[in-house]
């Protein structure tokens, strides 16, 4: 079985709000609000939630651009949210991140071959000659032509620019990437081209991925373990089958439910749903929440599956799910 690669504790990442003539902070986003996960070898973890929910800060976190508030990011037993030990460890070679909006990822003034080459100048010695043969496989890997390195991001369409994202992030053999909505921004078509294509490179190079998206669609279709993400807190952990066929969760259901049906015979039971779910959510709010309005803790409901949810929901739900 695959060794766990990294394993958060306890994360969270809260930001000062300050406000007065004294600029003093008065409150806290809390944008990470204590999440525990372990993302194994070579595998890859989804991460949904909506806008604002905390995915794309604890990705930050975990790459190392987003002070942590508290809690213990594990890698090789040593935790790499001191700096230090990302020194000795390596860290910043063997994690990488890709980003959703490759146009603003990519910098637009500079070639391909720089770009590519950047990381592995941090990490290298190379010679010139030797940088620009490992910048064309790199390329190749991507299934981009090799006299792309003479070129700027502008002159590529999104499709090919998150393949350009993703052959610098492979370049310095990471152990982990983390990739951040990576096809949200491409038309649907070229986002199966480049999803599958992400799933080769990671069988290929046995990289462990923590996919972060919107779109249960697409996480369905990359990730095994998956997390529901909200108001910095995980609602739901499980296997792909148990989120997909039995979510318990409130908020996992409504997310679900917003995932548009293809055949039309469906259509009007699908909206019906919808339409039960939402007024579900907005009658029972109070159950879903603490005092404070934070998610309640989680609750181990089956093997490999965690619910945050009071008790009696949670009887009341596998129950109905047996
Ligand atoms: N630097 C910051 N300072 C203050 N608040 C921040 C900062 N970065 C993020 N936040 C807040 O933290 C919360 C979580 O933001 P985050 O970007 O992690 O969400 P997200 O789920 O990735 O959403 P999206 O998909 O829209 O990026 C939001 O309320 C956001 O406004």
């Amino acid at each position: 079985m695959a060794e766990e690669i990294i394993q958060i504790k306890d994360l969270k990442v809260h930001y000062p709000i300050r406000s007065g003539f004294w600029n003093r902070i008065t409150d806290y986003v809390r944008a990470v609000d204590g999440i525990n996960l372990s993302i194994k070898e070579g595998e890859t973890y989804g991460l949904i939630g909506e806008s604002g929910s905390g995915k794309s800060t604890t990705g930050k976190a975990i790459v190392g651009v987003e002070k942590v508030t508290s809690g213990q990011i594990l890698y090789k037993g040593l935790d790499v949210t001191k700096a230090s030990n990302r020194k000795k460890l390596n860290y910043n070679k063997d994690v990488q991140m890709i980003f959703q909006d490759s146009m603003s990822s990519l910098n637009p003034r500079k070639r391909i071959e720089d770009i590519i080459a950047e990381p592995i100048r941090n990490f290298e010695n190379l010679t010139t000659d030797e940088e620009r043969k490992r910048v064309q496989e790199l390329l190749d890997i991507v299934g981009m032509p090799s006299d792309a390195i003479y070129k700027f991001p502008h002159e590529f369409s999104g499709g090919q620019r998150q393949r350009i994202g993703v052959a610098r992030a492979v370049a310095t053999n990471p152990k982990l990437i983390v990739a951040d909505e990576p096809t949200s921004a491409l038309d649907l078509s070229v986002q199966a081209q480049v999803l599958n294509f992400m799933k080769q490179i990671q069988q290929q190079y046995n990289i462990a991925f923590l996919f972060i998206s919107h779109d249960l669609g697409v996480v369905k279709h990359m990730s095994e373990d998956i997390a529901i993400m909200h108001r910095g807190r995980f609602v739901e952990i499980g296997k792909r089958d148990q989120i997909y066929s039995n979510p318990m969760h409130i908020y996992t259901k409504r997310l679900l439910s917003a995932i548009p049906v293809v055949d039309v015979e469906n259509r009007d039971q699908h909206k019906k749903d919808r339409q039960r779910v939402e007024k579900e959510f907005l009658e029972n709010q109070s159950k879903w929440y603490d005092k404070d309005g934070r998610v309640l803790p989680l609750k181990k409901v089956g093997d490999r599956h965690w619910v945050a949810l009071p008790d009696d929901i949670i009887q009341e739900e596998l129950k109905e799910g047996e």
